[in-house]
């Protein structure tokens, strides 16, 4: 059985619903900014946090758990410089509650999202792995510091793990049963759509005075489902003890800027935007975008969907969601 950590979160349920064509699942969530009827009726469901031991070792010694997946976070860039207490409390020390469980019950395989946030501001236009990781927010700091306790327990614990650096997740389930549900939303994609879906007034450039071609920020936006399938890729490279540990990018490789979304976005949807520009957001990188070429070479992994199947798949989710009215989740 895998344990999926935060399954109940926008990246953990897209891999629920994929794992468990291949496995049994169980998902632990605090629903703290997950949703329960995300989560495929396939898998187990049971409330708690990973913070809390007595709780994770009920979960531990009552299912055969050979690996875990873990999700659970804060996520918000902007968040994290206002509250750091609240990102290093929960992502860097409620992650030590779980390895702690882990070790005690003897699971040794562990799947870890991590972030681009690590690196910081880049030196380089495509980052790899090899790139220095110098975060500039508490959250990205939170990442890396988890990262580096994995890797020691990795030596020390023979713990075998992979440490996927996402870059931005976006985009909904083929099915479009499930998809973004952030409240509040942050992330720029569902914004937008929201806003050409007519719930939310207007969309707002944070800066529009970066070292870029447009003077908007740049990411690397990249399908949850081929997240999700990266995740399945290096779950049986581990159980097969093939590789053992490894930090990987997740990404595309083709950077798009704020103002370039809200066009792909207009364009596909047929509605046109009210748009302003809003001074810049607190930790901001001008440009973010991926090499995971490592990846690609060592499991095989490729993404399959480009930035039009991205946007596409998100607003259909939208639109089922809109159709289902907002108190549904
Ligand atoms: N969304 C992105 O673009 C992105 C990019 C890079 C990395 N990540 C990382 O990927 C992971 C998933 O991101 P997401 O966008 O799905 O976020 P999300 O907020 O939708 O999902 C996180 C889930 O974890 C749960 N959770 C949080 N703290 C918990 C705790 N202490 N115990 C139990 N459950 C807890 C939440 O309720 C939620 O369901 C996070 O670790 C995030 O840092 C996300
Ligand atoms: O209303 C909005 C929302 C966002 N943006 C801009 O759009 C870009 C993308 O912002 P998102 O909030 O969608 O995503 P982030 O790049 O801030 O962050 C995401 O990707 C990071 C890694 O690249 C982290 O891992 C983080 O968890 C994840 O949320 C940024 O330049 C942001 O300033 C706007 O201009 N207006």
């Amino acid at each position: 059985m895998i344990l999926v950590a935060g399954g109940a979160g926008y990246i953990g349920s897209h891999l629920v619903k994929e794992l468990v064509k291949k496995e049994k699942v169980i998902v632990i969530d605090n629903l703290s900014t997950g949703h329960q009827k995300m989560v495929d009726e396939n898998a187990v469901f049971v409330k708690g946090d990973i913070g809390d031991k007595s709780f994770l070792e009920e979960i531990f010694a009552s299912f055969p758990i050979k690996a875990v997946m873990h999700f659970a976070a804060n996520s918000l860039v902007g968040e994290s410089v206002l509250h750091p207490k609240k990102y290093y409390e929960n992502n860097v020390g409620s992650t030590m509650t779980l390895l702690h469980v882990m070790l005690k019950y003897g699971v040794k395989h562990l799947i870890f999202s991590s972030t681009a946030a690590t690196y910081g501001i880049p030196t380089a236009g495509i980052i790899d792995e090899t790139h220095p990781t110098l975060p500039i927010t508490p959250y990205g700091q939170s990442k890396l510091m988890v990262e580096q306790i994995i890797q020691d327990y990795a030596k020390a614990y023979d713990l075998r793990f992979v440490s996927f650096r996402y870059f931005n997740a976006a985009g909904a389930h083929d099915s479009g049963e499930i998809g973004e549900l952030h409240s509040p939303e942050t992330h720029l994609i569902p914004i937008v759509l929201q806003h050409l879906a007519g719930v939310r007034k207007k969309v707002s450039i944070f800066g529009d005075d970066y070292d870029t071609p447009d003077g908007t920020c740049m990411r690397d936006y990249i399908h949850v489902t081929d997240i999700a399938n990266a995740h399945i890729l290096a779950l049986e490279s581990l159980l097969e003890g093939n590789r053992a540990t490894a930090i990987y990018n997740l990404g595309n490789g083709q950077g798009y800027s704020v103002k370039e979304i809200i066009e792909t976005c207009e364009r596909l949807t047929g509605v046109k935007a009210n748009v302003d520009v809003f001074e810049r957001r607190n930790g901001d990188p001008a440009r973010l975008v991926a090499s995971s070429k490592k990846i690609e070479q060592e499991l095989g992994w490729v993404p399959k969907r480009n930035i039009e199947q991205i946007i596409v798949s998100a607003w259909k989710w939208h639109q089922h969601h809109k159709s289902l009215g907002t108190t549904i989740l």
